[in-house]
């Protein structure tokens, strides 16, 4: 079993990693000092249910006294939204859950961020626990960034509420189809590419094993990436200024995303294509050299992961969503640009027209 910490300074918590965890659910909420005369509640998706990860969880907690409620939520992004958490919202008060609740998030970054929303919210934020279920929620279950979507923007009306603690059971990626542990190591190789030279390596000689579940590999992967995100999020919990690294990729590829329609390409799949785009941005504006560049688009596709831009995608429309990111200032496009890799620059006021230059350059064939 591996520990990684995050603590920011008002606030800390474990990332365990193992095997067998989710059948432990109950005796860590014990350590945790979770009460059992309240109700909790377990938020999942349909897919997760399926694959049976849901059952290990509602015994444990059974068998350590403590009494759950089950709110499934559709699978898909599309289930990261204002009235689904009303929802759930309604559903946790018809139930009784109080200020001692805890609510366990079961899945991967969309259930992670959509169940973190609903804690953050009821009753003015109560306890969560993230029982991650993805290769992305290496990322996503970590940091305490928790939100829903609007129509045309991603992570738009949330909150940073940290959780109580990440159960990383890592036998739940047996059952992850090979598309979603790509899109999830995307976030993986963006943590090299900000901040670990020597991971982004490893990364490279050791993809296939990665990607095909090779426990000689994977804890290792998720220990080094998930130790990257915690340390980033322990130095700046807010976003004041350095966390704003993890966005590497995310300027274009939230665009991508959102524009896409939600579902159609992965989150990790957008952000791949947006580090491509980043990088060539960063070569074009003179931060990094075009050998740089290709190292990084090497890598994405080392990954069997998309580098090209949609062709039904709209430049316009890809620019003007790219001005109301989260990391811009009235309206002007911020990027996180690359240095070499290992590290990253977040640059202001990054002139439209040279993006326009990237965009076009980084289409489909
Ligand atoms: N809060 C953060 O810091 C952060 C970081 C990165 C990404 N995110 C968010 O995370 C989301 C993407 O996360 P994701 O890629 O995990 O998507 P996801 O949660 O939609 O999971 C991907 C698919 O795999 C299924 N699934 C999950 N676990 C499974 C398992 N073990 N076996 C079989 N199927 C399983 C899901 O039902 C879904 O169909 C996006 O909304 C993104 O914005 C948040
Ligand atoms: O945790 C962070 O900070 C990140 O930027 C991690 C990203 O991978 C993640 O997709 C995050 O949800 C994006 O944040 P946002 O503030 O741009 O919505
Ligand atoms: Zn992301």
């Amino acid at each position: 079993m591996i520990r990684e910490r995050v603590d920011t300074g008002h606030t800390s918590y474990d990332i365990v990693i193992g095997t067998g965890l989710l059948a432990r659910t109950g005796a860590f909420l014990q350590e945790l000092n979770v009460k059992a005369a309240s109700r909790h509640l377990i938020i999942t998706d349909t897919n997760v249910q399926a694959a049976g990860h849901l059952a290990p969880v509602l015994s444990s907690l059974e068998a350590a006294g403590y009494r759950a409620d089950v709110f499934v939520i559709p699978a898909g992004e599309a289930s990261k939204r204002l009235a689904l958490a009303e929802e759930a919202f309604e559903f946790a008060y018809e139930k009784g859950l109080d200020r001692h609740s805890v609510v366990l998030a079961l899945g991967g970054g969309v259930v992670g961020d959509f169940a973190g929303f609903v804690a953050a919210a009821y009753m003015r934020g109560i306890n969560f626990v993230q029982l991650p279920t993805t290769m992305l929620a290496q990322d996503s279950a970590v940091g305490g960034k928790v939100a829903v979507n609007l129509s045309r923007a991603k992570n738009i009306i949330g909150a940073f509420h940290q959780p109580l603690a990440v159960l990383y059971d890592i036998e739940t990626l047996h059952t992850l189809p090979l598309r979603e542990r790509r899109g999830g190591y995307a976030e993986a190789i963006k943590h090299g590419i900000i901040r670990d030279a020597e991971f982004f390596d490893w990364m490279k000689t050791h993809t296939a094993a990665i990607l095909q579940n090779d426990p000689a590999v994977l804890p290792e992967l998720l220990a080094r990436s998930c130790r990257i995100k915690a340390e980033v999020v322990s130095a700046d919990e807010r976003e004041q200024g350095l966390r704003a690294i993890l966005n590497f990729g995310h300027t274009l590829g939230h665009a991508v995303e959102t524009l896409a329609g939600y579902g159609r390409l992965g989150h990790g799949e957008a952000v791949a294509i947006g580090m491509v785009a980043a990088a060539r941005l960063s070569v074009r504006l003179g931060y990094c050299s075009a050998e740089t560049a290709a190292e990084v688009e090497a890598m994405v596709e080392l990954a069997g992961l998309p580098t090209r831009i949609p062709n039904n995608l709209d430049t316009d429309e890809l620019i003007s969503s790219m001005q109301k990111d989260k990391k811009a200032t009235g309206g002007t496009l911020t990027f996180v640009l690359l240095r070499r890799i290992g590290e990253v620059e977040i640059v202001k006021e990054v002139p439209p027209e040279q993006v326009r230059e990237v965009i076009a350059a980084t289409r489909e064939g």
